[in-house]
């Protein structure tokens, strides 16, 4: 693992566009991994005011919430036309739908899209559970895209951006970790105190399910950049 530490929450999302458009650049991605949650916004401000060629590529996002359809303002796909697609013209853009109506079959139809869209490089925050995309602690390393019953510290960290707990979904359609670690290359942010532990679980901790982060360690090239306060756990 490539492990950066940075000042603050904007040279993290400069450094990680510099990936991004050095790889671009090279021609190498034709398909990105995105994220949500308030980790990836200065990187989606980066972008958005990059005047990026991406006509040439598909995105796909990592989850979303079940029960929220693309016109809530909470949900992902929601979030994502705001930050970024309504700005930034890619080829194609992939979410899962949260109102589907047979969510198995959404997630079978995800993995499709997937299986067809190699990830080349997949941008990823972090839960203070250590969840990726939103797969909890005790998530098989195996898992492909799957319905996630969230837990309470998950709910507990998000109910920030609801108006009450009360309004946070009970449920998501995530990509599973299997899914993730198909990507040729991994972007993980992370910042603030309140990511510390799992920082440090991660990086450090054993390889287990109990850790989801934990998975990455197996994979061949990750670059993990975090402000001070996340890193302070650290040895
Ligand atoms: N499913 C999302 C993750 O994809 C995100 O990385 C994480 C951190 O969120 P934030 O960046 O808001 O701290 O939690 C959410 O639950």
């Amino acid at each position: 693992m490539n492990v950066i530490v940075v000042k603050n929450d904007q040279e993290a999302a400069e450094k990680a566009f510099e990936i991004l458009k050095s790889g671009l650049e090279q021609g190498e991605i034709n398909t990105l991994g995105l994220a949500t949650g308030g980790t990836p916004l200065k990187l989606y401000a980066e972008m958005r005011n990059a005047n990026l060629d991406v006509s040439n590529v598909t995105t796909v996002n990592l989850d979303e919430y079940v029960g929220l359809s693309a016109d809530n303002e909470q949900s992902y796909n929601y979030y994502m036309n705001q930050e970024l697609f309504n700005s930034v013209k890619f080829k194609e853009t992939n979410l899962p739908n949260g109102v589907a109506q047979d969510l198995e079959a959404e997630c079978e139809r995800y993995e499709k899209i997937l299986e067809e869209n190699p990830v080349d490089l997949q941008v990823l925050g972090l839960g203070t559970n250590a969840h990726i995309g939103f797969n909890e602690p005790g998530t098989p390393f195996d898992s492909k895209t799957h319905v996630v019953k969230l837990t309470e510290s998950t709910i507990e960290a998000n109910k920030r951006y609801f108006e009450k707990e009360e309004d946070v979904p009970t449920h998501a359609i995530s990509m599973g970790i299997a899914s993730i670690m198909e990507a040729k290359q991994i972007v993980l942010l992370a910042f603030g105190e309140a990511k510390a532990e799992a920082v440090k679980q991660m990086i450090e901790g054993p390889v287990t399910e109990e850790c989801p982060a934990s998975a990455l360690q197996n994979h061949p090239n990750v670059t993990i950049i975090v402000d001070e306060a996340a890193a302070s756990q650290l040895k």
